[in-house]
């Protein structure tokens, strides 16, 4: 496998490896067999096999490549870079046809399976969140953290270049309007990121939007936090519509950041407060801990469940809150 440490604003301007061996296509027959439903993320996702989706060639005119992803369908996509931004986490990019974007909509997440290779099997479905732009064309890139016993973190580490995934989407989770909103406060943890910078490049390369955004953005150590060249430079690029506040629980000795676990003293310090009313809005995305202690759990992909937890306690409505 391709490895290198860039940042994501050097792999945009990277080539594609040329020399890309031929695709295992592992177990690509049994795909089109897999009809349940399966647990996927600690939800359950549906995963029904159907025939091809019209929606993105029909609205597509004659001069234009159809959007990669189809959202009834999983369809294999080939990987050609892999670029780590971390000890445990990288990105993993899709090519596409040139010209071609992938289809997503802001903000929204895709499926991927691995499909079912031996009797006795059970096919793993698991879903990421896409961070390329809606407008980028000729790749799709997915920020993927590895977990030591994860099914489908190992199988995508373990692919190698030129290896293909099953994916299926995009899957809608919020509807971004421009301006919906006056300020947007965000809370990610780790790969949490991902549907923040899908909404942040969405503000940011539109100037019709005068959304302010404050991001706490939480990570263990300074070199866990992902894509921060990337966000400094958006910060730089667009100093009153994006404003980052690092939090680190395991800090070096001369980190001049937040320290310890997000808290109500840091939401009142740098998000949007809750007395903004209908003017704001908060957005959570991190692992289980975090999202319980911020916002409570989602009771499942399209349920946002109850608003518990810190934001609660300042006040804060839920219907604006959104957990991704
Ligand atoms: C809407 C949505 C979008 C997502 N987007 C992304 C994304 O962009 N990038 C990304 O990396 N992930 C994302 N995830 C998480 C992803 O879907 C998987 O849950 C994750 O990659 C683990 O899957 P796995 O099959 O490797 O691990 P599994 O086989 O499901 O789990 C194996 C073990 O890994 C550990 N583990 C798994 N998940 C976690 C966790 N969240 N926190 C702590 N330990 C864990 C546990 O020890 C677990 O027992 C998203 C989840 C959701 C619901």
């Amino acid at each position: 496998m391709l490895r290198a440490t860039l940042n994501i604003n050097n792999i945009s301007k990277r080539l594609y490896s040329a020399s890309a061996p031929a695709s295992k296509g592992k177990g690509l027959a049994f795909a089109a067999a897999v009809t349940a439903g399966v647990l996927a993320g600690g939800y359950l996702y549906s995963n029904r096999s159907s025939k091809k989706s019209e929606t993105a060639s029909s609205n597509t005119s004659k001069n234009q490549v159809a959007p990669a992803l189809n959202p009834s369908e999983f369809i294999p996509f080939k990987l050609s870079e892999v670029v780590s931004v971390s000890p445990n986490t990288s990105i993993f990019r899709f090519k596409l046809e040139e010209g071609q974007t992938a289809g997503l909509s802001v903000a929204s997440c895709l499926l991927t399976m691995i499909p079912v290779q031996k009797e006795g099997d059970k096919v793993v479905v698991r879903p990421y969140t896409p961070i390329t732009h809606e407008s980028t064309t000729g790749y799709m890139d997915l920020l993927i953290k590895s977990y030591p016993a994860g099914l489908m973190s190992n199988h995508i580490f373990n692919l190698s270049v030129g290896d293909e995934l099953l994916i299926k989407g995009p899957i809608t989770k919020l509807n971004y309007e421009p301006n919906m909103r006056k300020e947007i406060g965000m809370i990610a943890g780790g790969t949490g990121i991902t549907p923040m910078l899908q909404v942040i490049n969405k503000i940011t390369e539109n100037s019709d939007d005068h959304t302010k955004v404050n991001l706490l953005f939480a990570n263990n150590a300074e070199e866990d936090i992902l894509l921060k060249d990337h966000l400094d430079s958006i910060e730089k690029k667009y100093p009153g519509k994006l404003k980052v506040h690092y939090v680190l629980s395991k800090p070096s000795q001369g980190w001049t950041g937040e320290t310890g676990f997000v808290n109500a003293d840091m939401i009142k310090k740098y998000l949007p407060s809750s007395s903004l009313g209908e003017d704001a809005m908060v957005f959570v995305c991190g692992p289980p801990g975090m999202m319980n202690a911020m916002s409570g759990p989602k009771n499942g992909p399209i349920d946002q469940g109850e608003l518990s937890g810190i934001l609660k306690e300042l006040g804060y409505a839920k219907e604006n809150v959104f957990k991704f």
